[in-house]
């Protein structure tokens, strides 16, 4: 018997009868180990069963365990109008204190901001409306005039401020006033537009706001990402498109087998660049953008957006952009927005179960628990349906189905609770999440901001609570701190206590970014207008 882990999980899960039949972890794989004897394609011998948790981790060190190939495929995006556009969040009570925000921009030549969107083509006015957009948030009004100017951009505003709007919409404006048509060949593909995003929930997420504002266009799109089908998206890439959103991990793939050619790249987006461009992700993006066929930074135009940006980050971002660039900075960059109510608690890790049933118990609906591990998202899940709190789960181990299906089951109310490793963390956009549980504090602030910003977005109010383990967060106080005060939240007692101690180990005030790091470093050109 031969059977991958993922098989096992499957295998498990359809006899499970546990009321959370979706949720797998650990616990169970250990249980299925025990009962069949086997793990992956290894016969496990009677003296090690007791040992199978060590053997599994051995197996999944070792990498014995190969993953095995997805046979999903995503199920096509609803015709109607109304589902289409029944997404996206309603904008809240706060919406125009946006107005209020302060924007810095630098470069040269910055172009004058629109105050409505009346200047878009009439099928992209028409597309707008139905979408419920009465006006431009204020990163729009900057970067609409800014795309359209073909200028390169590096541009952070808060979390839910309508980034995705901001860069979508004039790249589908300046498609439809200077048409190319698509290069059609049998055997790739041609994008005019690349748009790239670092997990595939959120690259689906964009390519549903490409397609609500460009309905009805000639323009089409299309999404590749893992975890799915290869022949099914191979057989749709080769129809053709003008805007591939896509993964890195996917894109590459199709690259290398020379089913995509970025020889026609007109605009090339980096969504979440910091994300994108840490150690992990950056050389999956360093192969796209040296790619012998994409067009030189002098010949293509290149935006980058993100809620934070550290000064790092910009420093290596520079290198794929224009010299001439834009930096636009809506608010206080790499901080959260002020509509979410930031609690803090000091807890041990031996504690936060009870504290978080506590919470729970008191209201559950619309709660995304971020966790540290991909093994704790299963077990909590599975621990909170067990209490009576509908959970789902979702994490990079899980099925690429699965993922979707929790996700719709939050979104869709089905489930109460939506426990996440950082795969969702970024860029998510539902509807009706009241409140994120922070049970495992990430390892950076930037994480922090991502996660707490599935709330309180668009004007809309929302709680997030975070549990502080002294053990293992004491590296967060002064960031933390800082991220308070910034967003006008009380400090806790506690927490300036142990700022206190902290400040001598005190960092460089401006490592989260906020301000072009050419101004810092007078690394504009001396005659350069501003
Ligand atoms: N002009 C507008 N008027 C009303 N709603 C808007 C407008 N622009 C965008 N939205 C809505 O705002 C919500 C948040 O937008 P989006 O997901 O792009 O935020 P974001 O700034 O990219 O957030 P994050 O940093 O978390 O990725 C979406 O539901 C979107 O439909």
């Amino acid at each position: 018997m031969s059977e991958s882990s993922q098989n096992i999980f499957s295998k498990h899960c359809q006899n499970d009868e546990c009321s959370n039949n979706r949720v797998r972890g650990r616990g169970y794989l250990t249980k299925m180990i025990q009962q069949t004897h086997h793990f992956g394609n290894i016969q496990l011998l009677p003296s090690n069963i007791d040992s199978s948790k060590k053997i599994m981790d051995q197996c999944i060190y070792n990498n014995e365990v190969k993953p095995i190939r997805s046979t999903y495929i995503p199920p096509e995006p609803d015709e109607n109008d109304e589902s289409i556009y029944e997404t996206g969040i309603n904008y809240g009570i706060n919406f125009d204190k946006f107005n209020d925000i302060e924007v810095k921009v630098s470069g040269k030549n910055v172009p004058k901001i629109v105050e409505s969107f009346e200047t878009c083509n009439a099928i992209l006015m028409e597309n707008i409306k139905k979408c419920k957009f009465m006006k431009p948030t204020p990163i729009q009004k900057y970067t609409i005039p800014i795309i359209l100017s073909g200028k390169d951009l590096m541009a952070a505003a808060q979390t839910g401020s309508g980034k995705t709007v901001a860069f979508v919409l004039p790249i589908l404006q300046k498609l439809l006033m200077e048409p190319h048509p698509i290069v059609k060949d049998i055997d790739h593909c041609e994008p005019q537009v690349i748009i790239m995003a670092p997990t595939r929930e959120l690259a689906v997420q964009i390519k549903s706001v490409v397609l609500k504002l460009s309905r009805g266009t000639m323009i089409s799109s299309l999404v590749c990402y893992g975890g799915t089908l290869v022949s099914h998206q191979k057989n749709q890439i080769l129809k053709g498109c003008h805007i591939l959103v896509a993964t890195p991990g996917r894109l590459n793939e199709f690259v290398q087998h020379g089913l995509i050619s970025f020889a026609s790249v007109r605009i090339f987006v980096l969504d979440e660049v910091d994300r994108m461009l840490e150690i992990e992700s950056k050389s999956d993006v360093d192969k796209i953008l040296d790619h012998s066929s994409m067009p030189s930074v002098m010949n293509r135009q290149t935006i980058m957006v993100s809620a934070t940006l550290p000064d790092s980050i910009q420093e290596l971002a520079k290198f794929y952009l224009n010299r001439n660039y834009l930096f636009l900075a809506v608010g206080i960059v790499s901080s959260a927005s002020k509509d979410i109510k930031q609690n803090f608690y000091l807890v041990n890790k031996f504690k936060k179960r009870k504290h978080l049933i506590n919470i729970l118990q008191q209201n559950s609906e619309g709660t995304i628990i971020f966790v540290n591990t991909k093994w704790m998202a299963d077990f909590l899940a599975t621990y909170l349906c067990e209490k009576n709190i509908p959970s789902t789960s979702i994490h990079g181990d899980r099925l690429q189905s699965y993922r979707e299906e929790a996700l719709s089951e939050f979104s869709n109310r089905k489930k109460n609770v939506l426990v996440a490793t950082t795969v969702a963390s970024r860029g998510l956009d539902i509807k009706y999440v009241n409140h994120v549980i922070n049970y495992d504090m990430p390892q950076e602030i930037e994480e922090y901001i991502h996660r707490i910003g599935r709330t309180g977005r668009l004007g809309n109010t929302g709680i997030a609570t975070s549990f502080f383990d002294i053990e293992h967060d004491y590296h967060l106080v002064e960031p933390i701190i800082k991220t308070l005060s910034s967003a006008s939240q009380e400090i806790p007692y506690w927490l300036l206590k142990l700022g206190q101690e902290a400040k001598d180990k005190s960092v460089d005030d401006d490592q989260y970014g906020g301000t072009d790091i050419r101004i810092k470093s007078n690394k504009f050109d001396e005659n350069e207008e501003w």
